[in-house]
């Protein structure tokens, strides 16, 4: 018998390719796909593969290449990488004009500006359109990182999804499983040109750098894998996220009320996740864009701290109010006075914050009465001092969330070595016991007592030591805990005065910072949040002794001052 004759398949990274679109392209049936080329690798080998595997599925299937005008030739590079996808039978072949904003960061408008190009050529194409993006594995695991570093929750963890519907379009990506190797190879193996963007290799970009410095240290220190282990604990994580978005879209349904409102009885019965994501789902539903952190957190209050809240101010003009037991939407009362929002508090990542005000007597008369002995105010206890505050900047809530923050980052930080806090009295005091409870760490504690204020809202300059340190400081790791540092004038004498003690490590953790009021630049390495420049009590922050004893942090009444 002869021997079977040997037929030469395809290269296996083209092999990979063509076997990695073929799900999506069964799911396509009757859309037109357009692959998004840059003329790069990753996307000229989606479109090798999607050339030879659409017409066998029988899709029809382009491209649209993206000039952004930002780099010099831009334009012959698009018409050269149209020419190339031409060759390779992809048909129709649309060339994108996209307007890059000047506002915003680079990567960030560039991006913006491509999306923006490709969804109005699609929309010139008949029928529903598909467009294929060609992100790899390792795209995929650089926006973990990103995501990651930014903080900004789990869905940003969550990385790419592979298909996503956008009104009539919809969004593809078929290579997430696939290495940016393969797509080289594959290029190679088929002899076809690829574009080497300048743009990826410039330092200047965040994702440059986790590219070529912090994976591969992170490849060396944990042993290899990091990229496909990202990317797993992407695609299981937002399996957990869709199941928890879908329970919570269902809990939604099944909760809102013919007139829009909300029960709060219910939803305090939901656990933390589900109920601020059917919060979320209900603020959104309604038309809240914009919708940060701290504005849900601010509503979930209403469900779970609710002590007799004013309307929470979402962006937009819109507040949610809890009247009757319910949460309802309304448009924000243009404030008369003293419910004015002063400017926006940013917590330490710049997230702006909202502001809640304290009921005028009638609001709280039309609303719930607020739970508890009578002489609580609408925040919880206001000691008496209701009719001096004008509003709220920081709720009780949002300071300890920020302090088990700061406490969190610390620990690492400190990790193996005996912290010594030293308190500045009086105003830190609040801060120092809720702060020292929260860190888990071995500690001490020493205080100091300063005055620059005096009586007055504004530093005299003068610093006067009014209670020393009680023992030597020499060789330990001082952290020092401000409440606040308006001018700096305080701190800066106070890190010089005690870095001449000869501290082993000498570091400042402020809960509060006015950055438009600093006079003079003091090394802090912790800080809880940016407010604005105007005088603020409570949380142990003193007008004339007073209001230190509030848990919440607050502006008074201009007349408090005049009396
Ligand atoms: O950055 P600066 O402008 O110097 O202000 C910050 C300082 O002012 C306050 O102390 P204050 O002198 O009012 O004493 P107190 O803590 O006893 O209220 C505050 O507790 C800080 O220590
Ligand atoms: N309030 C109270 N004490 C202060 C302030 C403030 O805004 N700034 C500095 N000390």
């Amino acid at each position: 018998m002869s021997p079977a004759p040997v037929v030469a398949g395809p290269h296996p990274a083209v092999a990979a390719l063509r076997v990695a679109v073929r799900p999506g392209l069964a799911r396509a049936a009757g859309r037109t796909v357009l692959v998004g080329c840059s003329g790069g690798a990753d996307s000229v080998a989606l479109a090798a593969a999607l050339a030879v595997e659409a017409p066998r599925a029988g899709v029809r299937c382009g491209a649209v290449t993206v000039d952004h005008g930002l780099q010099q030739g831009s334009a012959a590079r698009a018409a050269a990488t149209a020419e190339l996808v031409r060759g390779l039978g992809l048909d129709p072949v649309l060339v994108a004009r996209a307007e890059v904003a000047a506002d915003g960061g680079p990567e960030g408008a560039a991006r913006a500006a491509r999306l923006a190009a490709v969804r109005s050529v699609a929309g010139t194409v008949a029928g529903p359109v598909t467009v294929a993006l060609a992100h790899t594995l390792d795209d995929q695991a650089e926006t973990v990182l990103l995501g990651l570093g930014r903080g900004s929750g789990p869905r940003s963890v969550a990385g790419m999804v592979e298909h996503r519907d956008d009104g009539d379009l919809r969004w593809w990506r078929p290579l997430l499983a696939e290495r940016r190797g393969t797509t080289r190879a594959a290029c190679r193996a088929l002899g076809l040109p690829v574009w080497e963007d300048p743009w990826n290799t410039d330092p200047a970009y965040r994702r440059v750098r986790l590219r070529t410095e912090v994976l591969p240290l992170l490849e060396d220190a944990l042993g290899g894998g990091v990229a496909p282990a990202l990317a797993r604990t992407a695609a299981l994580l937002r399996e957990d996220l869709d199941a928890l978005d879908a329970l919570a879209a269902a809990r939604l349904a099944a909760l809102l009320e013919p007139a829009g409102t909300l029960p709060a009885a219910p939803l305090a019965d939901l656990p933390p996740a589900l109920r601020r994501r059917v919060l979320r789902g209900w603020l959104t539903g309604a038309g809240v864009a914009d919708l940060q952190s701290v504005h849900l957190l601010a509503v979930d209050a209403l469900v779970t701290g609710w002590r007799g809240q004013r309307a929470v101010s979402l962006p937009g003009g819109v507040g949610v109010v809890r009247r009757s037991g319910r949460l309802a939407l309304e448009p924000t009362r243009v404030p008369g006075g003293a419910a004015a929002r002063p400017g926006p508090v940013h917590d330490s990542r710049g997230d702006p914050s909202v502001s809640q005000s304290v009921p005028a007597p009638e609001a709280a008369a039309a609303g719930e009465p607020a739970p508890g002995s009578p002489v609580d105010g609408p925040l919880g206890p206001d000691h008496g001092y209701g009719p001096d505050i004008d509003h709220v900047l920081l709720t009780e809530e949002q300071i300890q969330q920020k302090i088990r923050e700061l406490a969190t980052r610390i620990a690492v930080d400190y990790a193996g070595r005996e912290v010594l806090l030293v308190g500045v009295l009086k105003g830190a005091v609040l801060f120092m016991s809720d702060f020292a409870r929260a860190l888990q760490l071995p500690t001490q504690m020493e205080f100091m007592a300063v005055s620059s204020y005096g009586s007055a809202t504004s530093s005299s300059g003068v610093v006067r030591i009014l209670k020393d340190l009680d023992r030597d400081i020499t060789d330990k790791h001082v952290l020092v805990l401000e409440d606040i540092i308006d001018s700096g004038l305080t701190l800066s004498w106070l890190l010089k005065n005690l870095g001449g003690r000869r501290p082993a490590s000498l570091e400042v953790c402020a809960l509060l910072r006015k950055p438009d009021a600093v006079k003079v630049d003091v090394p802090v390495k912790y800080i809880g949040f940016d407010i604005p420049n105007e005088f603020v009590v409570g949380y142990g922050l003193d007008y004339a002794e007073r209001y230190r004893d509030l848990p919440y942090i607050a502006t008074l009444r201009p007349e408090v001052y005049s009396s």
